[in-house]
Protein backbone atom coordinates (compact mmCIF):
# COMPACT_ATOMS: atom_id res chain seq x y z
CA UNK A 1 0.00 0.00 0.00
CA UNK A 2 1.10 3.58 -0.94
CA UNK A 3 -0.82 5.67 1.30
CA UNK A 4 0.90 7.03 4.06
CA UNK A 5 -2.02 8.57 5.28
CA UNK A 6 -5.63 8.04 4.82
CA UNK A 7 -8.11 10.53 6.16
CA UNK A 8 -11.83 9.32 5.97
CA UNK A 9 -14.82 10.80 6.68
CA UNK A 10 -13.48 12.58 9.79
CA UNK A 11 -15.30 15.57 11.21
CA UNK A 12 -14.83 17.11 14.67
CA UNK A 13 -17.68 18.96 16.53
CA UNK A 14 -16.81 21.17 19.88
CA UNK A 15 -19.50 21.66 22.28
CA UNK A 16 -21.86 21.72 19.29
CA UNK A 17 -19.66 23.76 17.31
CA UNK A 18 -18.07 22.82 13.74
CA UNK A 19 -14.12 21.83 14.08
CA UNK A 20 -14.07 20.31 10.32
CA UNK A 21 -16.28 18.14 8.91
CA UNK A 22 -16.54 15.16 6.94
CA UNK A 23 -12.73 15.25 5.28
CA UNK A 24 -11.33 13.10 3.08
CA UNK A 25 -7.84 12.76 1.67
CA UNK A 26 -5.24 10.62 1.20
CA UNK A 27 -1.46 11.20 0.91
CA UNK A 28 0.61 8.69 -0.60
CA UNK A 29 4.29 8.18 -0.19
CA UNK A 30 6.58 10.91 -0.77
CA UNK A 31 4.25 13.56 -1.64
CA UNK A 32 4.98 17.67 0.16
CA UNK A 33 1.13 18.39 0.78
CA UNK A 34 0.23 21.98 1.46
CA UNK A 35 -2.52 23.12 3.63
CA UNK A 36 -3.82 25.90 3.33
CA UNK A 37 -7.35 27.90 4.46
CA UNK A 38 -8.36 31.24 6.37
CA UNK A 39 -7.83 31.51 10.11
CA UNK A 40 -10.45 29.13 11.87
CA UNK A 41 -10.62 26.62 8.84
CA UNK A 42 -9.87 23.85 10.71
CA UNK A 43 -6.24 23.14 9.95
CA UNK A 44 -4.90 22.74 13.36
CA UNK A 45 -7.62 20.33 14.65
CA UNK A 46 -7.23 18.25 11.25
CA UNK A 47 -3.56 18.06 12.40
CA UNK A 48 -4.10 17.51 15.89
CA UNK A 49 -6.35 14.72 14.74
CA UNK A 50 -4.06 13.05 12.29
CA UNK A 51 -1.02 13.50 15.19
CA UNK A 52 -3.52 11.55 17.77
CA UNK A 53 -4.06 14.91 20.00
CA UNK A 54 -7.59 16.04 19.38
CA UNK A 55 -10.02 12.95 18.90
CA UNK A 56 -12.32 13.17 15.96
CA UNK A 57 -15.87 13.10 16.39
CA UNK A 58 -16.26 10.69 13.44
CA UNK A 59 -14.44 8.91 10.48
CA UNK A 60 -11.08 7.38 11.11
CA UNK A 61 -7.50 8.13 10.18
CA UNK A 62 -5.28 5.90 9.48
CA UNK A 63 -1.22 5.94 9.06
CA UNK A 64 0.73 3.44 7.37
CA UNK A 65 -1.91 1.36 7.45
CA UNK A 66 -2.22 1.86 11.54
CA UNK A 67 -5.38 3.01 13.08
CA UNK A 68 -4.90 6.54 15.03
CA UNK A 69 -7.77 5.89 17.03
CA UNK A 70 -6.70 2.63 18.33
CA UNK A 71 -3.12 2.63 18.09
CA UNK A 72 -2.08 5.63 19.24
CA UNK A 73 1.45 4.66 20.78
CA UNK A 74 2.40 2.97 17.15
CA UNK A 75 1.16 5.54 15.09
CA UNK A 76 3.13 8.68 17.18
CA UNK A 77 6.49 6.80 16.10
CA UNK A 78 5.35 6.83 12.52
CA UNK A 79 4.52 10.70 12.91
CA UNK A 80 6.86 14.10 13.91
CA UNK A 81 4.95 16.80 14.05
CA UNK A 82 6.02 20.37 14.50
CA UNK A 83 3.29 22.81 16.19
CA UNK A 84 3.30 26.31 15.17
CA UNK A 85 5.88 27.29 18.36
CA UNK A 86 7.80 24.10 18.95
CA UNK A 87 7.38 22.48 22.59
CA UNK A 88 10.39 23.14 23.40
CA UNK A 89 12.33 23.58 27.23
CA UNK A 90 14.26 26.59 27.39
CA UNK A 91 16.04 25.30 30.29
CA UNK A 92 17.36 22.46 28.29
CA UNK A 93 20.76 23.10 25.64
CA UNK A 94 19.96 21.92 22.43
CA UNK A 95 21.81 18.28 23.13
CA UNK A 96 20.06 18.07 25.81
CA UNK A 97 17.00 18.72 24.51
CA UNK A 98 17.68 16.08 21.59
CA UNK A 99 18.60 13.49 23.56
CA UNK A 100 15.27 14.22 25.73
CA UNK A 101 13.24 13.71 22.68
CA UNK A 102 15.00 10.77 21.82
CA UNK A 103 14.05 9.01 24.64
CA UNK A 104 10.56 10.11 24.92
CA UNK A 105 10.30 8.43 20.94
CA UNK A 106 12.02 5.39 21.79
CA UNK A 107 15.02 5.86 19.93
CA UNK A 108 17.08 2.78 21.11
CA UNK A 109 19.47 3.72 23.45
CA UNK A 110 22.70 3.06 21.78
CA UNK A 111 21.71 4.85 18.66
CA UNK A 112 20.68 7.95 20.71
CA UNK A 113 24.39 9.40 20.53
CA UNK A 114 24.47 8.59 16.92
CA UNK A 115 21.20 9.83 16.07
CA UNK A 116 21.29 13.37 18.16
CA UNK A 117 24.60 14.34 16.54
CA UNK A 118 22.90 13.43 12.35
CA UNK A 119 20.06 16.21 13.71
CA UNK A 120 23.04 18.30 14.75
CA UNK A 121 24.46 18.22 11.17
CA UNK A 122 21.58 18.07 9.46
CA UNK A 123 19.53 20.89 10.81
CA UNK A 124 22.70 23.45 10.51
CA UNK A 125 22.89 23.14 14.06
CA UNK A 126 26.59 22.62 14.53
CA UNK A 127 28.70 24.40 17.20
CA UNK A 128 25.56 25.08 19.00
CA UNK A 129 25.03 21.57 21.17
CA UNK A 130 25.78 23.34 24.18
CA UNK A 131 23.68 26.52 23.66
CA UNK A 132 20.69 27.07 26.00
CA UNK A 133 17.22 26.66 23.90
CA UNK A 134 16.19 29.86 25.38
CA UNK A 135 19.00 31.56 23.73
CA UNK A 136 18.17 30.54 19.99
CA UNK A 137 16.79 32.84 17.81
CA UNK A 138 13.70 32.06 16.34
CA UNK A 139 14.79 30.72 13.54
CA UNK A 140 17.24 27.99 15.17
CA UNK A 141 14.31 27.13 17.34
CA UNK A 142 12.74 26.31 14.75
CA UNK A 143 15.73 24.29 13.59
CA UNK A 144 16.00 22.53 16.74
CA UNK A 145 11.88 21.92 16.79
CA UNK A 146 12.28 20.08 12.96
CA UNK A 147 15.63 18.06 14.53
CA UNK A 148 12.79 16.89 17.36
CA UNK A 149 10.62 15.96 14.72
CA UNK A 150 12.27 13.24 12.56
CA UNK A 151 14.70 12.20 15.12
CA UNK A 152 12.67 9.17 15.58
CA UNK A 153 12.59 8.61 11.55
CA UNK A 154 8.93 8.97 11.01
CA UNK A 155 7.05 7.77 7.89
CA UNK A 156 4.88 11.48 7.70
CA UNK A 157 6.41 14.41 9.33
CA UNK A 158 2.90 17.10 9.88
CA UNK A 159 4.69 20.98 10.31
CA UNK A 160 2.28 23.99 11.26
CA UNK A 161 3.02 26.82 9.84
CA UNK A 162 7.08 25.95 10.26
CA UNK A 163 8.34 29.65 8.61
CA UNK A 164 5.51 31.81 10.83
CA UNK A 165 7.22 34.52 12.52
CA UNK A 166 10.71 33.70 10.91
CA UNK A 167 12.15 36.58 8.77
CA UNK A 168 12.97 36.68 5.49
CA UNK A 169 16.09 34.94 5.36
CA UNK A 170 14.79 32.53 8.28
CA UNK A 171 11.78 31.46 6.12
CA UNK A 172 14.07 30.67 3.10
CA UNK A 173 16.22 28.40 5.39
CA UNK A 174 13.59 26.53 7.05
CA UNK A 175 11.89 25.80 3.16
CA UNK A 176 15.29 24.77 2.07
CA UNK A 177 15.11 22.68 4.94
CA UNK A 178 11.69 21.35 4.29
CA UNK A 179 12.67 20.89 0.87
CA UNK A 180 15.43 18.64 1.68
CA UNK A 181 13.60 16.38 4.13
CA UNK A 182 10.54 16.39 1.71
CA UNK A 183 13.34 14.09 -0.10
CA UNK A 184 12.85 11.42 2.55
CA UNK A 185 9.74 11.86 4.59
CA UNK A 186 6.09 12.67 3.43
CA UNK A 187 4.78 16.24 4.39
CA UNK A 188 1.79 17.78 5.31
CA UNK A 189 2.10 21.41 5.62
CA UNK A 190 0.30 24.03 6.86
CA UNK A 191 0.53 27.62 6.51
CA UNK A 192 -0.79 30.76 5.58
CA UNK A 193 1.25 31.67 2.87
CA UNK A 194 0.17 31.30 -0.20
CA UNK A 195 3.99 31.06 -2.52
CA UNK A 196 5.49 28.48 0.11
CA UNK A 197 2.73 26.14 -1.13
CA UNK A 198 4.18 26.94 -4.95
CA UNK A 199 7.84 26.81 -4.38
CA UNK A 200 7.45 23.25 -1.85
CA UNK A 201 4.28 21.71 -2.11
CA UNK A 202 3.30 19.21 -5.15
CA UNK A 203 0.10 19.36 -4.03
CA UNK A 204 -2.46 21.32 -1.76
CA UNK A 205 -5.35 20.81 -0.19
CA UNK A 206 -7.58 23.94 0.81
CA UNK A 207 -9.89 23.92 3.50
CA UNK A 208 -12.59 26.81 4.89
CA UNK A 209 -15.06 26.62 7.25
CA UNK A 210 -14.28 22.86 8.11
CA UNK A 211 -14.82 21.49 4.85
CA UNK A 212 -11.93 20.78 2.00
CA UNK A 213 -12.88 23.03 -1.05
CA UNK A 214 -10.00 22.17 -3.22
CA UNK A 215 -6.92 19.33 -3.87
CA UNK A 216 -5.13 19.07 -6.79
CA UNK A 217 -1.73 20.17 -7.60
CA UNK A 218 -0.54 24.12 -7.92
CA UNK A 219 0.32 23.22 -11.67
CA UNK A 220 -2.99 22.29 -12.64
CA UNK A 221 -5.62 24.43 -11.55
CA UNK A 222 -6.17 28.29 -12.65
CA UNK A 223 -8.60 28.32 -14.98
CA UNK A 224 -10.80 25.50 -12.58
CA UNK A 225 -14.17 25.80 -11.40
CA UNK A 226 -16.07 26.55 -14.44
CA UNK A 227 -14.62 30.57 -14.66
CA UNK A 228 -14.67 31.92 -18.35
CA UNK A 229 -11.60 30.69 -20.38
CA UNK A 230 -9.56 33.93 -20.55
CA UNK A 231 -6.43 34.76 -23.22
CA UNK A 232 -4.42 37.47 -24.31
CA UNK A 233 -3.16 37.96 -27.74
CA UNK A 234 -1.22 40.72 -29.33
CA UNK A 235 -2.25 40.99 -32.84
CA UNK A 236 -0.62 42.98 -36.08
CA UNK A 237 -3.53 44.85 -36.93
CA UNK A 238 -5.45 48.17 -35.69
CA UNK A 239 -7.81 48.09 -32.45
CA UNK A 240 -10.50 49.17 -35.30
CA UNK A 241 -9.43 46.11 -37.30
CA UNK A 242 -8.87 43.65 -34.77
CA UNK A 243 -12.46 44.52 -33.25
CA UNK A 244 -14.41 44.59 -36.73
CA UNK A 245 -13.57 40.71 -36.34
CA UNK A 246 -13.78 40.11 -32.83
CA UNK A 247 -17.57 41.65 -32.36
CA UNK A 248 -19.58 39.82 -34.47
CA UNK A 249 -18.44 36.27 -32.40
CA UNK A 250 -20.66 36.24 -29.43
CA UNK A 251 -19.12 33.77 -27.48
CA UNK A 252 -15.94 36.46 -26.72
CA UNK A 253 -15.77 39.63 -24.57
CA UNK A 254 -13.06 41.53 -25.84
CA UNK A 255 -11.02 44.44 -23.76
CA UNK A 256 -7.93 46.73 -25.46
CA UNK A 257 -5.22 46.56 -23.04
CA UNK A 258 -2.35 48.58 -25.05
CA UNK A 259 -2.41 49.47 -28.62
CA UNK A 260 -0.56 51.47 -30.88
CA UNK A 261 -2.80 53.42 -32.63
CA UNK A 262 -4.10 56.73 -30.88
CA UNK A 263 -7.21 56.47 -31.19
CA UNK A 264 -8.23 53.71 -28.76
CA UNK A 265 -4.70 53.30 -27.01
CA UNK A 266 -5.29 53.13 -23.19
CA UNK A 267 -1.09 53.14 -23.43
CA UNK A 268 0.27 55.57 -25.91
CA UNK A 269 4.09 55.22 -24.97
CA UNK A 270 4.87 52.33 -27.30
CA UNK A 271 8.08 52.98 -29.48
CA UNK A 272 7.55 53.30 -33.40
CA UNK A 273 8.49 49.49 -34.12
CA UNK A 274 5.37 48.34 -32.28
CA UNK A 275 2.93 50.59 -34.77
CA UNK A 276 -0.36 48.75 -35.50
CA UNK A 277 -0.45 46.54 -32.70
CA UNK A 278 -2.86 45.69 -30.22
CA UNK A 279 -3.30 43.37 -27.24
CA UNK A 280 -6.44 42.20 -26.24
CA UNK A 281 -7.90 40.53 -23.07
CA UNK A 282 -10.60 38.06 -24.80
CA UNK A 283 -12.35 36.67 -22.07
CA UNK A 284 -14.76 33.59 -23.08
CA UNK A 285 -18.50 32.86 -21.99
CA UNK A 286 -17.62 29.91 -20.24
CA UNK A 287 -14.75 27.51 -19.32
CA UNK A 288 -14.66 26.09 -23.18
CA UNK A 289 -11.04 26.75 -25.00
CA UNK A 290 -11.59 28.87 -28.05
CA UNK A 291 -7.73 29.31 -28.88
CA UNK A 292 -8.09 27.05 -31.97
CA UNK A 293 -11.26 28.81 -33.28
CA UNK A 294 -9.21 31.83 -32.52
CA UNK A 295 -6.54 30.98 -34.38
CA UNK A 296 -8.70 30.32 -37.66
CA UNK A 297 -10.58 33.27 -37.30
CA UNK A 298 -8.06 36.15 -36.91
CA UNK A 299 -5.72 33.86 -39.59
CA UNK A 300 -8.61 34.03 -41.86
CA UNK A 301 -9.20 37.53 -41.47
CA UNK A 302 -5.36 38.02 -42.24
CA UNK A 303 -4.37 39.46 -39.12
CA UNK A 304 -0.94 38.09 -38.00
CA UNK A 305 -1.35 36.59 -34.00
CA UNK A 306 2.14 37.99 -32.58
CA UNK A 307 1.54 36.37 -28.95
CA UNK A 308 -1.28 34.49 -27.65
CA UNK A 309 -1.49 33.76 -23.89
CA UNK A 310 -3.97 31.60 -21.45
CA UNK A 311 -4.74 33.88 -18.54
CA UNK A 312 -4.46 31.88 -15.36
CA UNK A 313 -6.12 32.40 -12.05
CA UNK A 314 -3.30 33.77 -9.55
CA UNK A 315 -3.24 31.54 -6.20
CA UNK A 316 -4.54 34.33 -3.92
CA UNK A 317 -7.33 34.69 -7.08
CA UNK A 318 -8.12 30.74 -6.25
CA UNK A 319 -7.94 30.82 -2.63
CA UNK A 320 -10.34 34.08 -2.38
CA UNK A 321 -12.66 32.38 -4.68
CA UNK A 322 -12.75 29.19 -2.61
CA UNK A 323 -12.61 30.57 0.49
CA UNK A 324 -15.25 33.42 0.68
CA UNK A 325 -18.38 32.58 2.53
CA UNK A 326 -20.52 31.81 -0.83
CA UNK A 327 -17.80 29.48 -2.32
CA UNK A 328 -18.61 26.88 1.03
CA UNK A 329 -22.59 27.42 1.10
CA UNK A 330 -22.60 25.46 -1.42
CA UNK A 331 -21.69 21.93 -1.34
CA UNK A 332 -18.26 22.07 -0.61
CA UNK A 333 -17.03 18.19 -1.13
CA UNK A 334 -13.60 18.75 -2.09
CA UNK A 335 -13.93 15.66 -5.01
CA UNK A 336 -16.24 18.21 -6.68
CA UNK A 337 -13.44 21.01 -7.31
CA UNK A 338 -10.35 18.46 -7.59
CA UNK A 339 -10.76 17.86 -11.10
CA UNK A 340 -9.55 20.86 -12.07
CA UNK A 341 -8.58 22.00 -15.56
CA UNK A 342 -5.06 21.38 -16.72
CA UNK A 343 -3.89 25.40 -16.32
CA UNK A 344 -0.49 26.92 -15.09
CA UNK A 345 -0.29 28.44 -11.99
CA UNK A 346 1.02 32.33 -12.01
CA UNK A 347 4.27 32.33 -11.10
CA UNK A 348 4.64 36.08 -9.97
CA UNK A 349 3.27 35.32 -7.22
CA UNK A 350 6.23 32.76 -5.44
CA UNK A 351 8.81 35.86 -6.14
CA UNK A 352 6.91 37.55 -3.04
CA UNK A 353 7.70 35.28 0.38
CA UNK A 354 5.36 37.90 2.61
CA UNK A 355 2.29 40.08 0.94
CA UNK A 356 0.21 36.77 0.32
CA UNK A 357 0.76 36.04 4.09
CA UNK A 358 -3.21 35.49 5.08
CA UNK A 359 -2.73 36.19 8.63
CA UNK A 360 -1.06 35.35 12.05
CA UNK A 361 -2.84 32.09 14.36
CA UNK A 362 -2.04 30.72 17.48
CA UNK A 363 0.23 29.38 19.11
CA UNK A 364 0.48 25.59 20.87
CA UNK A 365 3.37 26.38 23.03
CA UNK A 366 3.33 23.61 25.60
CA UNK A 367 5.52 20.84 25.83
CA UNK A 368 3.02 18.74 26.33
CA UNK A 369 1.90 18.45 23.00
CA UNK A 370 4.62 15.96 22.88
CA UNK A 371 2.65 13.60 25.07
CA UNK A 372 -1.05 14.03 23.92
CA UNK A 373 -4.04 16.13 24.86
CA UNK A 374 -7.35 16.75 23.58
CA UNK A 375 -7.15 20.58 24.43
CA UNK A 376 -8.84 21.34 21.53
N1 LIG B 1 -10.70 23.68 21.79
C1 LIG B 1 -11.66 24.20 21.03
N2 LIG B 1 -12.89 24.43 21.53
C2 LIG B 1 -13.89 24.94 20.77
N3 LIG B 1 -13.75 25.27 19.46
C3 LIG B 1 -12.54 25.07 18.90
C4 LIG B 1 -11.43 24.54 19.65
N4 LIG B 1 -10.37 24.45 18.81
C5 LIG B 1 -10.78 24.92 17.61
N5 LIG B 1 -12.07 25.28 17.68
C6 LIG B 1 -12.90 25.83 16.57
O1 LIG B 1 -12.75 24.95 15.45
C7 LIG B 1 -12.63 25.68 14.26
C8 LIG B 1 -11.31 25.32 13.57
O2 LIG B 1 -10.22 25.83 14.32
P1 LIG B 1 -8.69 25.51 14.00
O3 LIG B 1 -7.86 26.07 15.10
O4 LIG B 1 -8.55 24.09 13.67
O5 LIG B 1 -8.51 26.37 12.67
P2 LIG B 1 -7.17 26.78 11.90
O6 LIG B 1 -7.45 26.60 10.46
O7 LIG B 1 -6.00 26.05 12.45
O8 LIG B 1 -7.08 28.32 12.24
P3 LIG B 1 -5.79 29.27 12.41
O9 LIG B 1 -5.22 29.43 11.06
O10 LIG B 1 -6.39 30.52 12.96
O11 LIG B 1 -4.85 28.59 13.38
C9 LIG B 1 -12.73 27.15 14.64
O12 LIG B 1 -14.07 27.55 14.49
C10 LIG B 1 -12.34 27.16 16.10
O13 LIG B 1 -12.96 28.21 16.79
Amino acid sequence: MNDVLEVKQVSKVYEGQRGVHQLDFTMERGEIVGFLGPNGAGKTTTMRMITGYVHPSAGSIMVDGVSVHEQGQRVRSKIGYLPETPPLYPDMTVQSYLKFVANLRDVPAREVKLRVSEMVSRLGLQGRERQMVRGLSKGYKQRLGLAGAIIHKPDLLVLDEPTSGLDPNQIIEIRDLIRELGENHTVLLSTHILPEVSTLCNRMLIINQGQLVLDGSPQHFGSAMGDQFKVSIEVKATAEQLHNVLTPWEKVRSEVIQASDANTAKDTSLNSDSANTVKMLLTGENSEDFREELFYLLSGSGLPILEMKKENLSLEQIFLKLTTTEATDTDANSADVDKVAGAEMDQDVTSDIDSSSISGTSADTSPQAHKGEDSK
